[in-house]
């Protein structure tokens, strides 16, 4: 069975009458979205917050209904995928480009469950190349300032140019190789001029669900199994 179709289905066991729910972006997820979509037929009261066009476009298709991120205060869960996915449950997202808004509800959300594949999951960080998102004016020179860190940036490019955002941005993959230090690569980043956000998303997933071979594992934070061994 495909296993991103395993990971996303089992997210979905999750999600209870009457939450708020943030809706990530990919291939993953799209299964948790589609479950939902069932379950909303079904009878099932949520609201979701999308994190991409993408995702607001499927969650309309399926009947799910939509609120705006600036009308909650706070986000039961979001589930969304990864690109990377390391021992201490830091983060690479923003492959399919959503990083922003998929930060900007992660950062709302009191539950970040995360889907993938056994393929996402990795020792240590950076062999994906970290996309960063930044504002096209004077991006080249953003660019420069990022490589000083140690990485060649390369502008994501679409069929007819760069790459845009759904905020109107552009996207570095930076090739870092190998990511040691997730959390001071991040600080250093945000710091640039011209860095809208990163994909790198440190200390914020609570859960991740695997799909693999012989079916799904559920990892919780190493923070959380060492809080229920004591
Ligand atoms: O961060 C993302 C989009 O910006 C995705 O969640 C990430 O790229 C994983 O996608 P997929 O589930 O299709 O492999």
């Amino acid at each position: 069975m495909d296993k991103k179709k395993l990971a996303g289905e089992q997210a979905a066991t999750y999600i209870e009458e009457g939450m708020i729910l943030g809706l990530g972006t990919g291939s993953t997820v799209y299964w948790t979205i589609q479950k939902l979509g069932e379950l909303v037929k079904q009878g099932l009261k949520i609201k979701g917050i999308p994190t991409s066009k993408a995702t607001e476009h499927l969650a309309r298709e399926l009947g799910i209904p939509i609120l705006d991120i600036s009308e909650v205060q706070e986000i039961d869960l979001t589930i969304d995928g990864a690109d990377e996915v390391n021992p201490d449950f830091a983060l690479i997202k923003g492959g399919g480009g959503a990083l922003f808004r998929e930060k900007m509800v992660a950062s709302l959300s009191r539950r970040l469950l995360i889907v993938v594949d056994d393929s996402k999951v990795v020792s240590t960080l950076g062999k994906f190349p970290l996309p960063v998102e930044v504002v096209p004016f004077g991006w080249e020179i953003t660019s420069r300032n990022i490589a000083r860190l140690g990485c060649s940036p390369k502008l994501r490019l679409h069929t007819a140019g760069p790459f845009i955002t759904d905020n109107g941005n552009y996207i570095l993959d930076c090739y870092f190789t190998e990511i040691q230090h997730p959390e001071l690569l991040n600080e250093q980043l945000t710091k640039i001029i011209g860095v809208v956000e990163t994909g790198l998303f440190v200390n914020m997933a609570e859960m991740i669900i695997v799909g693999g071979n012989d079916g799904v594992s559920v990892k919780s934070t190493p923070m959380q199994s060492e809080a229920a061994n004591e």
